[in-house]
């Protein structure tokens, strides 16, 4: 995904029939994948507090997953990284902070989440689904679309949750993310912070803290994502 795109998805949680329905409509299988992801935070929450997610995925590298606004979204350039990190956090970058992995060091960021995902994917059109299972024992799906601009984000919403819709996955209640579900299990007083700092909101109201109707839809560059 290019630096700084935006990522309008819906959650769900898949059923026995749902690779069966998504074969029937013509989605084309796009590959299975298992992959770690290493978060990283300071020592007082600093970026999640502010929504901010770093992340090294394997395979894929850095990502740093923040709010669309003002310029956001998914930072995957080292530079950018670099400069939303020191943003947030207040402090000045430093020569060897041109890569991650000097600013993670640099900056005191500690690893707080590690998990692998066993994923299965799917492709119809432009949106993708995600079959995901964690290891930590949590299943969930997504449909996805990426746009690059914000002005379009309305219409790929409605094409994510028409798929939703014809996968039988409709329904207002918000399905949690995995790292949602990975805080409240493994990270209790993580997750407790992040209520407090207002990210994270369950119970059908706000989950991935940008903002969204609570029916388990969002965009990632993005808005909400659980
Ligand atoms: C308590 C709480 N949990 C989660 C969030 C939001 N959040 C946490 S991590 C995170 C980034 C990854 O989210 P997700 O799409 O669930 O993971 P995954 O599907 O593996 O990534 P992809 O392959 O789509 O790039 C977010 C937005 C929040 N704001 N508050
Ligand atoms: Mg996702």
């Amino acid at each position: 995904m290019p630096s700084g795109s935006i990522e309008v998805e819906s959650k769900f949680e898949a059923g026995p029939d749902t690779e069966a329905r998504l074969a029937a409509l013509g989605a084309a299988p796009a590959g299975s994948s298992s992959f770690r992801d290493l978060y990283y935070d300071t020592p007082d929450l600093r970026l999640t507090r502010a929504d901010h997610w770093l992340r090294l995925r394997q395979g894929a590298g850095w990502e740093l997953k923040c709010p669309p606004v003002p310029h956001g979204g998914e930072l995957t350039s080292p530079r950018a990284i670099v400069g939303r990190l020191c943003g947030v956090l207040g402090v000045a970058p430093v020569p060897g902070w041109d890569q991650v992995p000097g600013a993670v060091a640099g900056l005191g960021l500690q690893e707080f989440a590690s998990f692998v995902t066993q994923r299965r994917s799917y492709r119809l059109g432009g949106l993708r689904v995600d079959l995901d299972q964690a290891d930590f024992g949590y299943a969930v799906a997504e449909v996805e679309a990426l746009v690059g601009a914000q002005e379009d984000v309305p219409v790929a919403l409605e094409e994510v949750l028409q798929l939703r819709r014809a996968l039988g996955r409709d329904g207002a209640t918000r399905v949690p993310g995995k790292m949602s579900i990975y805080l409240q299990r493994h990270r209790p007083r993580h997750y407790q912070e992040l209520l407090l700092a207002g990210v994270g909101i369950t119970g059908g109201g706000r989950m991935g803290g940008w903002g969204h109707p609570g029916e388990g839809w969002g965009h990632r560059g993005r808005i909400g994502g659980g």
